[in-house]
């Protein structure tokens, strides 16, 4: 009777015993990998296929069940680990993080070879529940947590005219018309709310701002800063974002999903509201007024388009590649608030970028336009060392087969964790790491005379403003008779890596840089922005996003 009673536990006792060694074996087995190796005396073209045991990269050995999970633990963010732990097993190391396999790698030249030469083998993303709870049950019909398929490239072509607009292109004025209104409409807004002195919660009306921006440009469509649906499904956009930035032990742990029950429901709970308002307010409407002679006004149009022409791309695919692409504003909302959090602890940022407009709007004439990024490096180089400081972590990879990554087996299934936190806070890459220093990405190049008043009259030109070419006197300053000292942004730094590189790179970089660029320097052309209590302002490490209840602001109206 005492055996019997005992035997559930016996089987647990030996199923876990199994899956530990199991864990072991496929922690240390060596790698079987097919290579091409040349023929000796044969020409280079004459290969022969040969099959190479490789080793793991070598690492901490796992514990029962946790694996390495304690040492992340021990740390404020993983990627401080990460970092920690190269110092000990060097720059590509494994780690068992409940039962699953991971490689971490830590330096430029091994990132490259996951992401570019070897990006073949590293499509996959990892499966974790939280993942697939937030996109219908199937993290697939997510853009950024999807394994690599023939749907996901012909996404991602899709997108790419609406979403990566050119400097040049029409998509590009339209993208600086839609935000430049959306700022007027942001500016009354706060007009009407803000009480002089008083700290006001600004960072959900940045959200609101940056919400209609992308939903005018992808759809179309705004919503008034007073519907009570629209301040909803902007809530949840952006505690969805705050969660997709954290980790959690459930990831690893499955097991643990019956603790986490509740919070489960609440992501499901943000993402199906956000579902349902898209398709009522945006899709529906649409679908009946899509006129398919007409060329496309929008990516919604784009969309709807491909969902009639294309037997690919299903309903489902439509709506969940709109709610992806609108959620993209939270990306850009946090940004412009962890910018502004920089410009309150070192006020004479926002002095050097206020000094950048006023020169270029001649002391407030017009509104900064998409068009004035050229004329305003500081600007771009404050949003460029926001993306370094607070170095957004890279979605990880999924090796899709067994492959080598610098002479290391890494077998399939493996989780890749790209160390950019290391790229961009080590003292190998940059001096004084730790500083929050906008110079940091401007040079001065010394160009002909003529040349820079092409340019310059050439940008006067384009600009909706019709400022004159001599108001931009201060960013081309004068030093010999036939050639001028200009400031720029330092443009391809190899290791600056904010929106990845490869086939699963960022798709919305170029709308960050618009409309991030548009938000902050339009804030801080009419407002002063400062702070009551410094020690409110708190940023976490390797994390692009704020917790969506965070610091308050006290914003005065500048007097010029
Ligand atoms: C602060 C702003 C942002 C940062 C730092 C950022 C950074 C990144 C990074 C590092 C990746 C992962 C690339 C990889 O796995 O190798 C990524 C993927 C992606 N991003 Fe962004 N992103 C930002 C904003 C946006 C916005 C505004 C959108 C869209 C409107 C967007 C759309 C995407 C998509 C769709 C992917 C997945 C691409 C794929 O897996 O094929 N991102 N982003």
């Amino acid at each position: 009777m005492g055996l019997i009673a005992s035997l559930p536990i016996l089987v647990f006792v030996l199923v876990w015993i199994f899956a530990y060694l199991n864990t072991i074996y496929e922690s240390y087995r060596k790698v079987k990998v097919k290579t091409q190796n040349f023929i000796k005396g044969k020409s280079p073209l004459e290969t022969e296929s040969v099959v190479m045991e490789y080793k793991q990269a070598p690492g901490p050995f796992p514990w029962p069940i946790i694996g390495n999970l304690a040492i992340l633990g021990q740390y404020e963010v993983p990627f401080e680990a990460f970092t920690a732990l190269s110092k000990i097993y060097g720059d590509a190391y494994s780690l068992t993080l409940g039962t699953t396999r991971c490689l971490v790698v830590n330096n430029l030249e091994l990132i490259r070879e996951v992401l570019n030469q070897n990006g073949k083998f590293f499509g996959g993303r990892p499966d974790f529940i939280r993942y697939n709870r937030l996109f219908g049950g199937d993290r697939n019909n997510s853009l950024a947590l999807c394994d690599w398929s023939h749907l996901q490239q012909k996404r991602r072509n899709l997108a790419r005219k609406h979403c990566s607009p050119r400097d040049a292109s029409t998509f590009f004025t339209k993208m600086s018309d839609v935000g430049c209104f959306e700022m007027q409409e942001f500016m009354s807004k706060l007009k009407a709310d803000i009480v002089p002195g008083q700290e006001y919660d600004l960072k959900p009306v940045i959200m609101q701002a940056c919400a209609n921006m992308f939903s005018q440009y992808m759809c179309s469509t705004r919503f008034d800063y007073e519907n009570s649906g629209f301040q909803v499904i902007v809530r949840y956009f952006d505690e969805i974002f705050w969660e997709i930035n954290q980790g959690y032990a459930v990831d690893f742990l499955p097991w643990l999903v019956p603790f986490y029950s509740k919070h489960m429901k609440k992501i499901v709970h943000w993402s199906t509201t956000i579902r349902k308002f898209i398709l009522e307010k945006i899709i529906d409407e649409r679908e009946q007024n899509i006129d398919l002679d007409e060329p496309d006004r929008d990516f919604t149009d784009a969309l709807l388009r491909s969902l009639i022409e294309d037997n690919d791309v299903s309903r489902n695919t439509l709506i969940f590649m709109l709610e992806d692409f609108l959620g993209g504003h939270s990306a850009v909302g946090n940004l412009v608030m962890l910018a502004l959090s920089h410009v309150v602890r070192q006020p004479e940022i926002g002095k050097r970028i206020q000094a950048e407009i006023d020169e270029i709007t001649e002391n407030g004439k017009r509104n900064i336009t998409l068009r004035d990024t050229e004329r305003m490096p500081y600007t771009v180089a404050t949003i460029y060392e926001v993306l370094r400081y607070s170095s957004s972590p890279i979605v990880p990879h999924v090796a899709t087969e067994d492959c080598t990554i610098s002479g290391h087996g890494v077998t399939k299934g493996t989780l890749v964790f790209i160390n950019n936190y290391e790229l961009n806070t080590s003292e190998k890459y940059w001096d004084n790491p730790k500083e929050f220093d906008p110079d940091r990405f401007i040079e001065k190049v010394i160009q002909e005379q003529s040349k820079v008043e092409k340019v310059a009259r050439k940008l006067s030109e384009s600009s909706d403003s019709g400022v004159e070419f001599e108001s931009h006197a201060q960013s081309v300053k004068v030093e010999a008779p036939k050639y001028e000292e200009v400031l720029r942004v330092r443009k391809n730094i190899p290791h600056f890596l904010p929106f990845s590189i490869g086939k699963r790179t960022c798709i919305g970089q170029n709308l960050v840089r618009g409309f991030g660029f548009i938000t902050l320097a339009n804030i801080l052309q009419q407002y002063d922005v400062s702070v009551k209590d410094l020690s409110a302002v708190k940023t976490v490490p390797a994390c692009v996003a704020l917790p969506p209840d965070t610091f308050s602001l006290v914003l005065t109206e500048r007097q010029r």
